[in-house]
C-alpha cells in the first residue's frame, strides 16, 4: 500500500515550549489509525502539527510523497486533509444545508451522499447549528469534512461528551468510513477500546512520542499491554 503520510522524528511545539519528541509514524492509503495517550501526552498537538497549526523544529512531515514540513496552515487545508475538531465549530446561525454546502468542494462527497451516509442531518436539514443535539452537532461536523473531499479525515475525540447510544451511532458511521468507503483516518480518542475498534493501525503516546505501534487487533487483544500503557482497568478473571 502507498504510503499517504509520514511523521519523521518530529519535534513540534507551542512557541518555546516543545510537546513532540523526535515523534514517528506512517500511515498508508485508506488506512485508519488511532492515536491513544493518556491526557496531555500530545494527541491534539500531532494533529494541529499535521494541520500547520504548531512550530516544528526538527524532522519531516510527508503528505502524499512531498515534504509538507515547512508549508502553511492554508496550503495544507486544501490538499485533503479533512479536520473535524474537538470543538466541532459547527456554524450556529447557519442551518445544517448551509453548514454543508458553504466548505463543498467537488468530489465524490456531495450533500446528497452525505445525506444518504448520515440520514438524521437530512431530516435536519432546516434546522439551525445551534439547534442540534451533541450528537448531531458530531455527524454535521464530519459531514463537513466529508464535503471538502479529504484524502485524510482528522477525528479529535469525536465521542467526547455523547450519550452512549449516540457514541455507538457514531463509532459504526466512523467504521463504515474506514472500512466500507475506505477513507484514510486518524482518530484521535479518549475511550482506547472504542478506538481500536475503529482502526486498522494504533500509536500511543507517552510524553509527545511513540511508546508503541502496533495493529489495533493486536492491541485490543493485549489487556496487560493495554493496562500499563494506558491505565485501562482490565476485566476481572473468570470465575
Ligand atoms: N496552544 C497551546 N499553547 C501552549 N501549550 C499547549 C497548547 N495546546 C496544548 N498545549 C500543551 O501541550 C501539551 C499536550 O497537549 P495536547 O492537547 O496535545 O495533549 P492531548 O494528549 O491531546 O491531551 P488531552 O487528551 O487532554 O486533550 C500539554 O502540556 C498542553 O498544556
Amino acid at each position: 500500500m502507498a504510503e499517504l503520510l509520514a511523521f519523521d522524528k518530529v519535534v513540534a511545539g507551542y512557541g518555546n515550549a516543545v510537546v513532540l519528541h523526535r515523534l514517528g509514524f506512517t500511515l498508508a492509503e485508506g488506512q485508519s489509525l488511532a492515536v491513544l495517550g493518556r491526557n496531555g501526552v500530545g494527541k491534539t498537538t500531532l494533529l494541529e502539527t499535521l494541520m500547520g497549526n504548531t512550530r516544528v523544529t526538527q524532522g519531516t512531515i510527508r503528505w502524499c510523497g512531498e515534504d509538507i514540513t515547512r508549508w502553511p496552515a492554508h496550503r495544507r487545508v486544501r490538499t485533503g486533509l479533512g479536520w473535524v475538531p474537538q470543538e466541532r465549530e459547527v456554524f450556529p446561525s447557519l442551518t445544517v444545508e448551509e453548514n454543508l454546502t458553504v466548505v463543498a468542494r467537488p468530489g465524490r462527497w456531495d450533500l446528497q451522499r452525505v445525506y444518504g451516509f448520515f440520514p438524521r442531518l437530512r431530516e435536519r436539514r432546516g434546522n439551525y447549528g445551534n439547534q442540534l443535539s451533541g450528537g448531531e452537532q458530531q455527524m454535521l461536523a464530519i459531514g463537513r469534512a466529508l464535503m471538502t473531499n479529504p484524502k485524510l479525515l482528522l477525528l479529535d475525540e469525536p465521542m467526547e461528551g455523547l450519550a452512549p447510544i449516540i457514541v455507538q451511532e457514531l463509532a459504526a458511521s466512523i467504521r463504515r468510513l474506514c472500512e466500507g468507503e475506505g477513507l484514510a483516518s486518524i482518530v484521535v480518542e479518549q475511550h482506547p477500546v472504542l478506538a481500536l475498534e475503529m482502526t486498522h493501525q494504533a500509536i500511543v503516546l507517552e510524553r509527545g512520542t511513540v511508546v508503541h505501534a502496533s495493529t489495533s487487533a493486536a492491541l485490543a487483544a493485549d489487556a496487560a499491554l493495554l493496562d500499563g500503557l494506558l491505565g485501562v482497568g482490565m476485566a476481572p478473571p473468570l470465575a
